[in-house]
Parts: structure tokens; C-alpha cells; sequence
């Protein structure tokens, strides 16, 4: 064939391809602005330009959207609509709407702004749906049952120290607590959950959670432009580009921590199956350095083993889903929660002294030890109340909506759940910027709505691993509060927030620690 030939059947295909995609979009746009006609009975925002929408609004600064956010919750509580070109979304405020879609397994499907994680997490917990979703829950529940979260104490107890050094080094200086929050995390789930060491050294370990950050930049980036969440386009976007270069470091790195596991698994010790098939009372066994740690990427492992329809592609995609759940996400809650404490002597001292009625003169806490902290609970739920790391969710109605107000979503709206405005009503918790742990007396919450409180989201697709990460947090606290006395730097008036995959402070968080004798 000639060049004139192979030209003809080039611009031939490239025309097939340019209409069909024309095509598609166009029906796509369509169909939204249908929709949106549909939601037009929400109130919202005026639209800057009927083509546009509200893209003006969104295209922000990450911390600029943060304002918006809040100054639009508090104008059109309980919701409000919004338009990004053609995606049209109604945001929910009030309990009673986050119950009608949080509440049922009908409305569990995750919105159009997951698909923005798929090329990083793939199909994994977070983002699976339907039966595969219902059958990776139930090989991966009991990898969080409390007989397993025991075991893991003694894991965050080793961490903890090795923060307790680096503060102790630099004690009386100011330190950003972001970093070091993130450092304890990151080691805790991957001895924990992964059954694997970080070496110190290895700088793939920095790299990583530095790539973490890079991808909620380049996540709000995409959120807010709507023509790069088609994955042809994206690819060949410099965005794109980019986000590919820091998909091989998330990904290789967590292939390395696979490979390494499968190649010992075949040891796993008799104590280990064990400890799968039996609750151990006793928690002082979990205590033992000696014995070897049961790890969710075992049980994965395990299950592909045993044909539980999960092969390696399977494994990998839930690693990514946990290393990245299990840890951006604490590490950024406790940030918050040290700097408040720090801010509130009174709060502070209060947490002491129970930390030192209930160890006495024991510097490592038991499990049970760490279930009588009562007060400390309290003010690590206060704190996720005003921080809650995961400051919205979103979901696709299966079926049409009816919500609290009486108006209906149809089929297929995109809800944004704004948890992080849920948690600042000021019907339900009166003063809501006011750091106050007492909201969550057993008396004090009784008579509020269930859903008025959802740092870890509610109903069937809550978060899987929110025992662990209480578990994980209470720990790092009570090593660093029995030894230092916080004294705040930065202060809720002086950080700025930014909206990513998780909530941030721009400028990091900054406390000093004052040894305590
Ligand atoms: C303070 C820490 C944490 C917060 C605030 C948090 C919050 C949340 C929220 C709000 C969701 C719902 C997401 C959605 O519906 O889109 C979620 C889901 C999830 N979280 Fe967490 N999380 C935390 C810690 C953890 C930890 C430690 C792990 C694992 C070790 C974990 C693993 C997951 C997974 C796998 C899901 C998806 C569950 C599903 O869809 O079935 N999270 N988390």
C-alpha cells in the first residue's frame, strides 16, 4: 500500500473516532443538563454562565475552595446545587439527609469523583462496587476484628518510641507535627496491616508520601475541570503526564512491600493461624516482642491461596486502597488533634492526668489500658469533629431520593455528602468552632441524630478501618502527652486550610515540646 492509501485509512479512522466520541459527549452533556433541570428546584449559587456553570466557584486555590465551601453551607443549609459545565451535584448538610443516602445499601455506589483515584487504587475497597465490593469486605473484615487490633498494639507501642526519640532530639524546638505524624503512620500500617518493616533508610519510603501529596494537588486540579476527567484527554494532558510519573512511585513502591510478604508467607507460623481462628484473651500475649504479627495482607494472601476469587492485580489494588486509607488519612487527624491539644492547657493537663491514673507508674499502655481513656476518646472525637480528615464523600442515588425538605433527586444524582459542614452546625453542636470534648458525654450525645457525626462516614460503607485508627491515634498520644507538655505554635486562627483528597493545613502544623520531669 502507498502513503496516499495508509493517509486515507489514518484520517478515515481519526474521523470514526472524532464523531463517535463527538457523539458521545454530546448525549453525555445532554442527559446532564437534563438532570440538572431536574435539580433546579435546589436552591444554590447563581451561575456565572449558562455553559460554565458554577465552574468558577470550584476552579479555586485548594484553599480558597475551602471558604467557598463553608460561606456556601452556611448560606444554603440544608443543600444546595451545583454545576461544573454539564455535571450537575446536590451537596447535603443535614443529618437527616445524610441518613436518607449513607443510610441504605441502595445509594452505596461512589460518584464520577472516585473515578479521579481509579488509575491509582484501581478497583479496591474504596472505590468497588456491587458483589465484588460485598465479597473484599468479607475477606477483609476480620483483618480488623479487636482480637487482631490487639495484636497490633505492640507494633504502634515500638512506633511511638521511635517518635518519642526523634522529639526527644529535638525537644524545646519547634517541630512540624505533620511530618512526624506521618512518618508514625505510614510505619504503623505497613508493619501492622502489611507484615512488613520500612527500612529508615530507604528514601522510597519519602518519596512515596511526598507523591501522596502531589496526587491531591493534581486530584483538585482534575476535580475541577471537567473535560480532563475523560481518561483520553487526561492521559494526553500534562496533568496526566505528571500524575502517570507518580503512579510508578506509589505503585512501586507497594509492589516491593507485596513481593517481599509473598515471598515469606509460606512461612507463617502455626501461632499465626492460630490466632485467625481464635480470640486470645489475653492481651498481654499481643505485648510479646518474640511473637510474629498477624498482617491483613496475610489474609489476602491467604485468600488467593485458597481461591477466594482474589488474584495478585486484587492484592494490589487493596494495598494501594489501605496504604494509602490507613494512613494519609490518620496521620492528617492526629496533626489536628496535637495542635488543639496543645492550644487547651486545661484539656491538656486533664488528659495527663488520666493517662497517669490509668497507667500509674507503667510508661506503655495495654490495650485495656488504652479502653479506660475515656476522656482522651473524647477529645480525639472532638477533634475529628472539627478536622475531619475526610471532609466530604459523594455517591450516585440507584434509585430516585426523596430527602428531608421533601425534594426528590432522581436516579443517578450525584450527592456530595460536606462532613466536614455536618459537623459545624450550630443547632447540634452549639459554638461549633469551640474545641470542647464534653459534646461526647454519654449524656450529651444520646438525643443527637445519628448521622450527625460521621468522621468515618456511616452505614454499609463506613470506614473498615476506624477501630484501628482510634487504636493507632490513642497510642501516639498517650506516648507523647505522658512525656511533653505541648505548647502550641500554630493556632486554629493561624493555619490555612486546603482541600485535597484529605483536609490539610498549607503551612504544615507547628508545635513545641517541653519535656515534663
Ligand atoms: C482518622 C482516620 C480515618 C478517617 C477519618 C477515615 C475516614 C473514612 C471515611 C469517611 C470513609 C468513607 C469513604 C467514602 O465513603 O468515600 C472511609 C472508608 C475507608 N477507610 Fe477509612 N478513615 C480513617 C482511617 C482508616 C484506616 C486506618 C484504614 C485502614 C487501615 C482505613 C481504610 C478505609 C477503607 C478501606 C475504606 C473504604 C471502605 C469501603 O468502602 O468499604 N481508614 N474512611
Amino acid at each position: 500500500m502507498n502513503y496516499a492509501g495508509e493517509n486515507i485509512i489514518f484520517i478515515t479512522l481519526l474521523s470514526i473516532v472524532s464523531v463517535t466520541l463527538l457523539v458521545f459527549t454530546l448525549k453525555r452533556c445532554y442527559r446532564s443538563y437534563k438532570n440538572f433541570e431536574k435539580l433546579a428546584k435546589f436552591d444554590g449559587p447563581k451561575v456565572s454562565s449558562f455553559l460554565l456553570g458554577h465552574w468558577d466557584l470550584i476552579a479555586q486555590t485548594p484553599e480558597m475552595l475551602h471558604t467557598t465551601l463553608r460561606q456556601l453551607a452556611k448560606k444554603y443549609y440544608p443543600h444546595y446545587n451545583l454545576r461544573i459545565l454539564h455535571h450537575s451535584s446536590v451537596n447535603i448538610l443535614s443529618p437527616e439527609d445524610c441518613e436518607i443516602i449513607l443510610g441504605t445499601k441502595k445509594h452505596s455506589r461512589k460518584s464520577v469523583i472516585y473515578l479521579l483515584l481509579l488509575n491509582w487504587l484501581n478497583d479496591g475497597l474504596l472505590l468497588s462496587k456491587g458483589e465484588k465490593w460485598t465479597q473484599r469486605r468479607k475477606i477483609l473484615t476480620p483483618a480488623f476484628h479487636f482480637s487482631i487490633l490487639k495484636n497490633f498494639l505492640a507494633i504502634f507501642n515500638e512506633e511511638c518510641e521511635k517518635i518519642i526519640e526523634v522529639i526527644n532530639n529535638k525537644s524545646s524546638e519547634t517541630m512540624d507535627v505533620v511530618a512526624l505524624c506521618s512518618e508514625f503512620a505510614l510505619y504503623a500500617i505497613n508493619k501492622s496491616a502489611m507484615g512488613h518493616t520500612l527500612d529508615p533508610r530507604d528514601k522510597e519510603q519519602l518519596q512515596y508520601r511526598d507523591a501522596i501529596y502531589s496526587m491531591g494537588d493534581i486530584y483538585i486540579h482534575r476535580l475541577a475541570r471537567p473535560w480532563l476527567h475523560n481518561p483520553l484527554l487526561y492521559f494526553l494532558s500534562p496533568t496526566g503526564r505528571q500524575e502517570y510519573k507518580f503512579l510508578r512511585i506509589l505503585h512501586n513502591f507497594t509492589r516491593t512491600i507485596i513481593k517481599k510478604r509473598m515471598s515469606t508467607f509460606e512461612n507463617i507460623t502455626e501461632f499465626e493461624k492460630l490466632l485467625k481462628e481464635k480470640e486470645v484473651e489475653d492481651d498481654e500475649v499481643y505485648l510479646s516482642q518474640k511473637k510474629r504479627k498477624l498482617a491483613m495482607l496475610d489474609i489476602l494472601l491467604q485468600a488467593k491461596q485458597d481461591g477466594e476469587q482474589i488474584d495478585y492485580e486484587g492484592i494490589c489494588e487493596e494495598v494501594d486502597t489501605f496504604m494509602f486509607e490507613g494512613h494519609d488519612t490518620t496521620a492528617v487527624a492526629l496533626s489536628f488533634c496535637l495542635m488543639l491539644i496543645a492550644n487547651h492547657p486545661a484539656i491538656q493537663e486533664e488528659i495527663y492526668q488520666e493517662i497517669k491514673s490509668v497507667l500509674e507508674n507503667r510508661k506503655t499502655p495495654t490495650y485495656s489500658d488504652l479502653q479506660k481513656m475515656e476522656y482522651l476518646e473524647r477529645c480525639i472525637k472532638e477533634s475529628l469533629r472539627l478536622y475531619p480528615s475526610v471532609y466530604f464523600i459523594s455517591r450516585i442515588t440507584d434509585e430516585d431520593a426523596v430527602l428531608h425538605s421533601g425534594l426528590m433527586c432522581p436516579e443517578g444524582t450525584t450527592i456530595n455528602i460536606q462532613i466536614f459542614d455536618v459537623h459545624r452546625n450550630p443547632e447540634i453542636y452549639p459554638d461549633p468552632e469551640k474545641f470542647d470534648p464534653d459534646r461526647f458525654l454519654p449524656d450529651n450525645c444520646q438525643n443527637r441524630h445519628p448521622f450527625a457525626y460521621i468522621p468515618f462516614s456511616a452505614g454499609p460503607r463506613n470506614c473498615i478501618g476506624q477501630r484501628f485508627a482510634m487504636l493507632e491515634m490513642k497510642t501516639l498520644l498517650v506516648g507523647i502527652l505522658q512525656r511533653f507538655k505541648l505548647i502550641p505554635v500554630d493556632t486554629p486562627e493561624t493555619i490555612v486550610i486546603r482541600v485535597e483528597l484529605v483536609i490539610r493545613a498549607k503551612n504544615g502544623i507547628k508545635v513545641k515540646f517541653i519535656p515534663r520531669n
